[in-house]
């Protein structure tokens, strides 16, 4: 693992953003994996600005999501589709038909796990994938105890992540108590991996991402494992290293 220290938030987001640019303008069809939460919002505020000013074109690019909350209309304001077209995708000209979430209103949720796997196969597998880091080590939805063999499936949200997503929400009555992820080994078969991390309050779990046992305990220590993983943490997020 490899890991960025930057200063600050600011820097940690054009930092990721430019590895993302890197792909985007060399690969012919890049696929990107990418995450929802509050730390990827800076650096997809750096792609819509770096578009704006022409710097880079979205139209060859694929995208699929980590995750998407069961039981919310694609369209409420809380699911994971609504907030990538907010903040992404409807500001980049990027065809929404190249852009996949997980369908978590799907009848049959099994069928789509699968239906989703065999679209992230089909596109080739993700070229680079960014990953959030959960206070319990839960990377997409996937949560302590969660099989590094695990692929797309639908889980049971813990307590602690309904709290942490609850400020999105009126209150936390409305939180989904389930989601349908891509699983450890699903992230772990892409090509990159760039994990965000920003804020004192994660500096904790980041210090167990690199220092602590791999453990399904806590999942995001699989990313010991992974080839070719880049870090980007401000210094906040560093303060126990
Ligand atoms: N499903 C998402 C994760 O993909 C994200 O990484 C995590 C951390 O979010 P934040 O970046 O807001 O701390 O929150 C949610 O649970």
């Amino acid at each position: 693992m490899e890991l960025i220290k930057v200063r600050n938030y600011e820097e940690l987001s054009e930092y990721a953003g430019k590895l993302v640019l890197e792909k985007v303008n060399t690969l012919e069809n890049p696929v990107l994996g990418l995450a929802t939460g509050s730390t990827p919002e800076g650096l997809y505020q750096y792609l819509i600005n770096q578009y704006k000013e022409g710097k880079v074109s979205f139209e060859h690019v694929v995208t699929f999501n980590l995750d998407e909350y069961v039981g919310l209309e694609k369209d409420d304001i809380n699911s994971y589709n609504y907030y990538m077209n907010e903040k992404l995708f409807k500001h980049i000209g990027i065809p929404r038909n190249q852009t996949y979430l997980p369908d978590g209103n799907a009848i049959d949720l099994n069928e789509e796990a699968t239906n989703y796997e065999n679209r992230i196969k089909q596109a080739g597998n993700i070229d680079l994938q960014i990953l959030g880091l959960g206070l319990n080590g839960h990377i997409g939805f996937n949560e302590p105890g969660t099989p590094f063999t695990s692929r797309t499936h639908i889980v049971q949200l813990d307590e602690s992540t309904r709290q942490a997503n609850a400020r999105f929400f009126i209150s936390i009555d409305e939180v989904p108590s389930q989601a349908i992820t891509m699983g450890i080994e699903t992230i772990m078969e892409s090509k990159q991996i760039v994990l965000l991390v920003s804020g004192e309050g994660k500096a904790e779990a980041l210090h167990r991402v690199i220092n602590g046992e791999v453990s399904e305990e806590f999942p995001a220590s699989i990313l010991q494992k992974h080839p070719h993983v880049i870090i980007v943490a401000d210094e906040a997020a560093c303060k126990l290293l």
